[in-house]
């Protein structure tokens, strides 16, 4: 691994990179109750690689995370996704980009209930310009044999993949993972942090992971270590560990 700090520069939109911020700062809240979530975040993300944001419980990730994705907007700064800007977007144009290009996985699997894994995915395909074929998004997550499985008929781990499969299926720029393998248990979680890796190197998608399982960095192109709200130190992975062999 090799070291490198993040660097103040002026605002500039970048379009080799996939993200870039500027000072980027979020506050909750006003006066006596404000809370600093991020104080001053300057990032350079080139496109499709795997990115794993480490800190500490409550340093910020999830905040950026939201943020990159279109979720949440920054108070202060600037954030770029290749020459556009998400700081001046309108409410439209974000739920545009979010809808052209990002796709998110959680801890929890939010599948409908009411409808097997084929037809949770084709929510998504039905709607997006390019969309994957929800049988072949399937079989990228190893899951064609369960697509007319609901998920109650599913473990743990299925529905990770349904959930990635459905993310996947608009062949999104991004993909965010927060906590993707949180409620697993070691054994699927690394089948599904393999899931990912496939995913990365299958559709080019670039794969930002927040997690507190820090081994997972190890399969990471680029490691994002944040406290405090501030980047404390990011590293380039120059020898990538293969999802089945990482331990936690
Ligand atoms: N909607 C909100 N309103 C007020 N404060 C918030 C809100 N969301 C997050 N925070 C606060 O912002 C700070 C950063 O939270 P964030 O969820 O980004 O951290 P995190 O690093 O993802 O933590 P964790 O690993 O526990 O998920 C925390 O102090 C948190 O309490």
């Amino acid at each position: 691994m090799s070291g490198q700090t993040s660097a103040s520069q002026g605002p500039a939109s970048d379009p080799q990179m996939v993200f870039r911020t500027r000072n980027l700062e979020k506050i909750y809240g006003e006066g006596e109750a404000a809370v600093h979530a991020l104080r001053g975040v300057n990032l350079d993300i080139p496109p499709a690689e795997i990115v794993v944001l480490l800190g500490a419980s409550g340093s910020g990730k999830s905040t950026l995370l939201n943020i990159l994705g279109g979720l949440d907007r920054g108070s202060n700064g600037d954030v770029w996704f290749g020459n556009q800007s998400l700081s001046e977007m309108d409410d439209a144009d974000l739920t545009r980009y979010r809808r052209d290009h990002v796709g998110f996985v959680f801890q929890f699997y939010n599948l409908m209930p009411s409808l097997t894994a084929l037809e949770n995915v084709q929510l998504v395909t039905e709607i997006a310009d390019h969309p994957m074929d929800p049988k072949k998004a399937l079989e990228l997550v190893g899951l064609d044999h369960r697509q007319s499985h609901f998920p109650a008929q599913l473990s743990g781990g299925e529905q990770q993949r349904v959930a990635i499969a459905r993310a996947i299926a608009k062949k999104p720029t991004v993909l965010f993972c927060d906590e993707p393998t949180g409620a697993l248990d070691s054994q699927t979680g690394r089948s599904i942090l393999g899931v990912l890796k496939r995913v990365n190197e299958e559709i080019g998608s670039s794969v930002l992971i927040v997690t507190h399982a820090a081994d997972t960095a190890s399969m990471a192109h680029r490691i994002i270590h944040f406290s405090d709200g501030a980047i404390g130190k990011i590293e380039l992975n120059e020898h990538r560990a293969n999802p089945e062999d990482i331990v936690w």
